[in-house]
């Protein structure tokens, strides 16, 4: 039967099986009934009609593409026989006499060479299978490359079986044309991307046959980062199958091919092909529509080899040494003597191995994306990143070159702009600034945070030079969005760095960010760092980066928390966490002689009880969270820098960035929002490659948290034995704690855990849990929320929910 006919019949077979039960849909009984998913008859017959449609779809798809290539093949075996009889061709039997192994290679590697043509592949051209075990193995191991070049050219012999394995190359989908084709043109860039995608396919087929689970389908983003900013390395590793020799050139390729073919050759212009001349979509192989291919299979072929890439060539391998220097000293690059010798005062000798990878990175004025664990030195590493003297300058060095040429202007424009999350941070980083800049005079260094005044950042910005500002988010955008003529100062930015850069681009920041890179000029450099840098941030960090930044990872494949911290957590419900954090405390201060313990709450007001709590049993403790005046804050954060023995009771604010030198240990009170946060709050401790201990305490139902962490050295420790005197004790100084500070901490933890997927999503568990904790901190009643709050939550008609009258 003529093939078109077959075609034809085909989809309407298949069309008539459709509308066949479409009508049968249609005349279905009704009647309630519960359909999987909770879907109505309705929506269980739109989703049914839905899918009828799309294998129909694909199916008449495929059926065309066959019926194409059927036509092709009949074309060139017209024009490949050009004197066969009209009933030869008629009888659709497109010239299959018998090839031999030679000639079968040539017609195969003639066809798909030509450009354009990459997809020309069709049944005709071999049987397609699944590879099986044997064929895989045989493949991998096959130690004589055939040189395809040369066997078109015919200069090779060949061997049966390397015929077979060419054909199985090809039919297995792992060697497709168009691969075979990007080898034919090796010069050609899209090409090399094509190699690079065969050996992932190959590598593909090893992955299945080692391992037969795992589907971290999320790798995506980064392994397409990498298939973009690796494709030359790539190319220039040979795939396993070598079908080229390395040294052959394109040039020759090509003429191999046109000069040495036969006359018989099925090499044809478009014009030839007419609208068959190129596949417009590809063929799925017919096998895919029943038995979808498993994509997380390529995902971790392509996270295989991304990691070993990454270990081999980007990353700096922190190795077995747990040091966090490098062995190399600041005085080894052409810095100007005075940043030396400030350097040498602050007693930075060496640096750090961030410190080094970073100022290598920024030698030709490369973005940066730089990921290093917490307390190893970021701060110098962005303030000191280009010690060369060189073409593009960043940070201080940049300064140094700026302030020289725009010394007669006016107000000389703001060269470096770093942007961190809080406001203890980014006083930090300028007092680090003005120790590295002691001995430069005339270089300003302004802070911008909410808190003060904005009349007064106004005048400093107006009156004193401000070539560094370092900033937090909202602040900057007042200033920005304030006319004051402060955004057309930015306009000569050169370095703009995010400091804590995953918590920055986060969503409770992202929409400033957009709007302040918005208004700063494109041509600057950008250098974002991190100790935690989630995929999802990776991927949204292309807002701030250049396509072509480089990416500094010197955590490695390991934990990204210290070794030397040990890390724990303790399981106990949440009436005993007040009493719990207490017998800690005790135990580690009668232990510690130097002991400087930070305790993590989760909200500002379970901070601001907790603080009154151990305040009111005479414990030395200090509090900071954002209900706290600014000026307390910076005298609070001050205090605890310098304190030999104190307990900081804070919130998230002290969580990222913030260098209290030798604290001993780290609790967290309740589950943290996420696996960044509970890395940043340990990170506190374990600084400079010193030791430190952390403990986290949650209660059963957040036990889930676990999960999250599971590849962190995190053991369980037992709850400690709780003295009831003690407990009475508690219960005693609880009493006197101001009851709108309780009322607080309610409405604060009924906020935090709402807002917490795992445990938000059953408000009747979590408004009954609420009242377990308003219990605990002695509340005889549940505190009532505002009409408008509680509707806010979706906790308004709730079974123990008290509105405000
Ligand atoms: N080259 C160096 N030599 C000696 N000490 C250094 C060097 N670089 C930085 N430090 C010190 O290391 C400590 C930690 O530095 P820093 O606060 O910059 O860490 P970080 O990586 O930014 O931490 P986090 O991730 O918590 O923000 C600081 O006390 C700093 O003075």
């Amino acid at each position: 039967m003529n093939s078109s006919v077959i075609f034809l019949e085909r989809s309407r077979i298949f069309r008539y099986n459709v509308l066949h039960n479409l009508t049968f849909l249609r005349h279905m009984g009704g009647g309630p009934r519960t359909f999987p998913g909770g879907l109505n008859k309705w929506q269980w017959k739109r989703l049914h009609e839905k899918q009828a449609r799309e294998k129909e779809k694909r199916l008449l798809d495929q059926e065309k593409q066959l019926y194409q290539a059927r036509v092709r093949s009949e074309i060139r075996s017209k024009l490949a026989n050009p004197n066969s009889s009209q009933h030869e061709q008629d009888t659709n039997s497109p010239n299959y006499k018998p090839l031999s192994p030679k000639e079968h290679i040539k017609v195969l590697a003639d066809r798909f060479m030509k450009e354009g043509a990459e997809d020309l592949w069709n049944e005709a051209d071999g049987p397609i299978h699944s590879p099986s075990r044997q064929d895989i193995a045989r493949i991998e191991s096959t130690h004589n490359p055939i040189n395809l070049r040369r066997l078109v050219s015919g200069q090779n012999q060949i061997t049966s079986n390397q015929l077979s394995e060419v054909s199985s190359a090809f039919s297995y989908n792992q060697l497709k044309p168009r691969h075979y084709s990007a080898f034919l043109h090796p010069g050609n860039q899209y090409g090399l991307l094509k190699a690079r995608h065969y050996s992932v396919r190959t590598s593909r087929f090893t992955y299945r046959k080692s391992n037969s689970s795992s589907s971290e389908d999320d790798d995506t983003d980064e392994d397409e980062a990498f298939l973009m900013t690796k494709r030359k390395d790539v190319a220039l590793k040979a795939p396993r199958l070598s079908l080229i020799g390395a040294s052959d050139g394109e040039d020759t390729i090509n003429d191999d091919v046109k000069g040495k073919g036969n006359g018989k050759k099925m090499m044809m212009s478009s014009a030839a092909l007419g609208k068959y001349d190129i596949k417009k979509t590809k063929r799925i192989p017919l096998k895919f529509l029943e038995e979808e291919d498993d994509p997380s299979l390529h995902v971790q072929a392509i996270r295989n080899e991304f990691n070993k890439r990454r270990m081999a060539e980007k990353d700096i391998a922190v190795g077995d040494d747990d040091s966090i220097l490098s062995p190399k000293r600041f005085d080894e690059y052409n810095a100007s003597p005075l940043t030396i010798k400030a350097l040498n005062l602050a007693g930075y000798v060496q640096m750090t191995k961030v410190q080094d990878a970073t100022i290598s990175a920024c030698l030709e004025g490369q973005d940066a994306l730089v990921k290093a664990k917490t307390g190893t030195g970021k701060s110098a590493a962005f303030l000191l990143p280009n010690l060369i003297k060189h073409k593009q300058l960043p940070a201080i060095e940049t300064v140094l070159k700026a302030s020289t040429t725009d010394a007669k202007k006016r107000v000389p424009p703001t060269c470096v702009l770093i942007l961190c999350p809080t406001r203890e941070l980014a006083s930090q980083i300028a007092a680090e600034a003005n120790v590295l800049l002691k001995y430069h005079e005339g270089i300003g260094v302004q802070t911008l945070v909410g808190g003060t005044r904005f009349k007064v950042d106004q005048k400093r910005l107006e009156t004193e030079p401000c070539h560094i500002v370092i900033a937090t988010p909202g602040r900057l955008l007042d200033h920005i969005e304030n006319k004051s003529g402060f955004s057309s100062r930015l306009m000569g930015l050169k370095l703009l760095i995010l400091d804590e850069a995953d918590h920055l681009l986060d969503l409770g920041f992202r929409k400033d960010m957009e709007k302040i890179v918005d208004c700063l000029p494109r041509q600057r450099q950008s250098l974002l760092f991190s100790a935690t840098l989630p995929k999802e941030v990776r991927r949204v960090s292309q807002l701030v980066l250049k396509r072509d930044h480089a990416y500094i990872n010197t955590v490695g494949l390991g934990p990204e928390t210290h070794d030397k911290v040990n890390q724990s957590y303790i399981i106990a419900p949440h009436e005993q966490h007040f009493q719990i954090v207490h017998h800690l405390l005790k135990d580690h201060i009668a232990q510690t002689p130097s002991y400087k313990v930070i305790v993590f709450c989760t909200t500002a007001m379970m901070t601001s009880l907790m603080f009154s709590l151990f305040r009111e049993m005479k414990m030395n403790v200090r509090e900071i969270h954002s209900r706290k005046p600014q000026l307390y804050r910076t005298r609070v954060s001050e205090e605890f820098k310098e304190a030999k023995q104190l307990v900081l009771i804070t919130s998230d604010v002290s969580a990222r960035g913030m260098n209290y030198p030798d604290v001993s240990l780290v609790i967290q009170v309740g589950v943290p929002v996420d696996r960044e946060q509970y890395i940043n709050r340990l990170g506190r401790t374990g600084r400079e490659g010193k030791g430190g201990e952390g403990i986290m305490l949650l209660a059963p139902w957040e036990e889930y948290f676990l999960e999250e962490i599971k590849d962190l050295p995190v053991h369980k420790s037992s709850s400690p034995h709780l003295d009831p005197d003690m407990k009475l004790k508690i219960d005693k100084s609880m009493e006197k704690v101001d009851p709108s500070v309780k009322e607080a901490a309610y409405h604060a933890w009924l906020g935090y855990y709402n807002s917490i997927r795992e445990i938000g999503r059953d408000k009747t568990t979590l408004v009954e849990l609420g009242k377990g904790f308003s219990e605990s901190i002695g509340l005889e009643k549940v505190p009532a929320l505002f009409r408008k709050t509680a509707l806010k939550m979706g906790l308004k008609d709730i079974q123990g929910i008290r509105i405000r009258k």
